[in-house]
């Protein structure tokens, strides 16, 4: 039996994880920190990982970005790894998580399903076979609820095709202030927000008279919730510090 300490507790995806535990009997949690620590829950909630006494074999982060100090902090000190699935982290704090996976384990990834880094992939491969050629576009929709933009997937999907195109591309965010044609090194990143959309990416190859769209739709927050507790308890068994993703799960 894992205990998580689950931070974002009382948010969105808290809950869901919150209920794929409840069905689960290789783990419980334990703690939760959230700064909603008044909010109920059946496990005890701290505004600071700090404050947490329980005994903790692994962290699930769903939060903001700003949560991600403490839980470094309580990290390095009781020595636990973490699963960090919260975005919109500045490009410092993504290099500060890169160092300290020097010291701890942590799993790092912008989207917990098994679709999206499949995308990833056959993103990558189109790109390798089409980029040079084609015009390519990601467009993310997610619901009125989410604050960062672009998405963390949408990132993650544009670095996975850069890198198969040796890292020569740009990224594109905002065509309405700058009035000039389209560069042939772009990947341009358009979002959408509305509704209750869960979650949407399309990558769109655009060539002369010929369109490639590749797509992933999340039909629910559990496949989010079930990939991180997958990698919580993957996590809660490596000693070894690194920075882990979701190809070490597959
Ligand atoms: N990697 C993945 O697969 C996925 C990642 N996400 C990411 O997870 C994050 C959370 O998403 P979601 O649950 O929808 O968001 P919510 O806003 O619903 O939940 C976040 C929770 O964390 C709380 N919180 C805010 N700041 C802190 C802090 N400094 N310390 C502790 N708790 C804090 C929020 O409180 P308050 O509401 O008062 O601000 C809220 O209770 C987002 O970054 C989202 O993009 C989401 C789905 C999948
Ligand atoms: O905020 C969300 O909801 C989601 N955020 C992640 C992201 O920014 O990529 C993953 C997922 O699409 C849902």
């Amino acid at each position: 039996m894992k205990d998580i300490l689950l931070c974002g507790c009382q948010g969105k995806m808290g809950h869901v994880v919150r209920a794929c535990v409840a069905e689960r009997e290789d783990c419980r949690i334990v703690a939760g920190v959230d700064v909603n620590a008044d909010a109920q829950a059946d496990f005890p909630v701290y505004q600071n990982a700090m404050d947490c006494g329980e005994k903790v074999d692994v962290i699930i982060d769903y939060s903001h970005p700003n949560s991600l100090d403490g839980l470094l902090e309580y990290s390095f000190a009781k020595n636990v790894p973490i699963v960090l699935a919260t975005t919109g982290y500045h490009p410092d704090q993504i290099q500060k998580i890169e160092e300290a996976a020097k010291k701890i384990p942590i799993f790092f990834s912008f989207n917990m399903s098994l679709g999206i880094n499949l995308l990833a992939e056959l993103a990558k491969k189109a790109a390798a076979f089409l980029g040079d050629q084609f015009d390519i576009e990601i467009v993310e929709k997610h619901h009125n609820r989410k604050v960062d933009a672009p998405s963390g997937t949408a990132l993650m999907l544009a670095d996975a095709i850069n890198e198969a195109m040796d890292n020569k591309e740009v990224y594109v965010y905002d065509r309405h202030s700058v009035r000039k044609k389209r560069e042939k090194n772009e990947i341009g990143i358009s979002s959408i927000r509305g509704g209750t959309i869960v979650g949407e990416h399309e990558v769109i190859f655009a060539g002369h008279d010929e369109i490639i769209t590749l797509g992933h739709t999340a039909m629910s927050r559990e496949i989010f919730a079930v990939g991180s507790i997958n990698a919580a308890i993957f996590m809660s068994n490596q000693q070894k510090p690194g920075l882990y993703r979701m190809s070490d799960l597959l």
